[in-house]
């Protein structure tokens, strides 16, 4: 078994940006600059927002956090996204999800400038990325397909099944996969899937982006498959992915851990969307 490596892997990401940053900033007499927005007090969400905001400060992009209490209304959240779509200084926009309760969180991010979209949740991202243009991608399936271009883990032909279809992991996940170039041959699996374990032994490269601790077990995965497990789950123990790692780390070709696997991609990644969003928003080569 062959363990990959996501921190690692981040970590070399975030010094490859760091240069480029620093040379954006000299031509352009400012750094790359993006809005962290967390609304209300979710401590999940705190720490995410956090290392967010030490990534930017370690790669040299500008953060600026705005931190709405949770009784924000949807008008005023409205009018903050307004304001940072007119900031010619801040190139990304994130809002943490999920937002609390009684905020519509599709129509704040339809409201996101597109050219800002650095989490590539905006209906012309998505859009972009189902016709194969150019575009922000999301962060966490992008993350994913850097991680098997730098472990040089073969996708074309390969069968790869995904589990879990929700708009920012599971389904670019599988667009991403059978885009041309990567050519794999995708299966979307989700909670209706007849026979979800046939469909996994199925898999080469198996995503699991579900939200259930260790809900993949050992019997559905074929030998010498490569697992790639986008899982956190919060449990007793600790952070668990959706993939039981230890029964199944001898049976595999190659295997992300949680954590140190796709968690730190998908910051890294971040980085990488808002570098291109800055470059792309300043007319320089995309
Ligand atoms: N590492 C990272 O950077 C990130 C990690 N995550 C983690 O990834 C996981 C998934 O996140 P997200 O996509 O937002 O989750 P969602 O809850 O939005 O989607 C979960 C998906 O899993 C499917 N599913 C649920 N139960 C089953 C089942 N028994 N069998 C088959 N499919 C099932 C659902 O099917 P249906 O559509 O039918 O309901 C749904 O499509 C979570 O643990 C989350 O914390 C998320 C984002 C980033
Ligand atoms: N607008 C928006 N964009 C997101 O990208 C977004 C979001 N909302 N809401 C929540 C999910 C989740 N997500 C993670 C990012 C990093 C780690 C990460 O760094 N994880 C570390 C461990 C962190 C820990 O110890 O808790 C790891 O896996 O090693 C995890 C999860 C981004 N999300
Ligand atoms: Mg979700």
């Amino acid at each position: 078994m062959k363990l990959i490596d996501g921190k690692a892997t981040a970590q070399t990401i975030r010094e490859e940006l760091k240069t480029e940053v620093a040379a954006l900033k000299d031509r352009l007499g400012r750094a790359p600059g993006l809005a962290v927005v967390l609304v209300g007090e979710d401590p999940a969400s705190q720490v995410y927002v956090r290392n967010k905001i030490k990534a930017c400060e370690d790669t040299g992009i500008v953060s600026k956090a705005f931190r709405p209490e949770a009784s924000v209304s949807q008008a005023e959240l409205e009018d903050l996204v307004r304001r940072l779509n007119a900031d010619p200084e801040l190139d990304g926009i994130l809002v943490q999800l999920p937002l609390p309760r009684g905020l519509d969180s599709q129509r704040i991010l339809d409201l996101i400038d597109p050219a800002k979209d650095v989490d590539g949740f905006h209906p012309v991202s998505m859009g972009r990325l189902t016709l194969g243009l150019p575009g922000l991608r999301p962060c966490t399936p992008a993350g994913v397909m850097e991680l098997l271009r730098r472990y040089d883990i073969p996708t074309k032909g390969k069968k790869a099944v995904v589990v879990g279809r929700s708009n920012i992991v599971g389904k670019p996940m599988a667009l991403l996969l059978a885009q041309p170039g990567v050519d794999a041959t995708v299966t979307l699996c989700h909670s209706r899937t007849r026979d979800l374990a046939a469909e996994c032994r199925q898999a080469d490269i198996l995503v699991a982006a579900i939200g259930k601790a260790n809900f993949i077990t050992a019997d559905m995965i074929k030998d010498g498959a490569v697992v790639i497990d986008v899982g956190m789950n919060r449990t007793e123990k600790g952070l668990a992915g959706d993939c039981d790692f230890h029964a199944m780390k001898d049976k595999v070709a190659a295997i992300t851990p949680v954590p140190g696997g796709v968690g730190p991609m998908t910051i890294a990644m971040l980085m990488v969307n808002t570098l291109a969003a800055c470059r792309r928003r300043m007319g320089l080569e995309s």
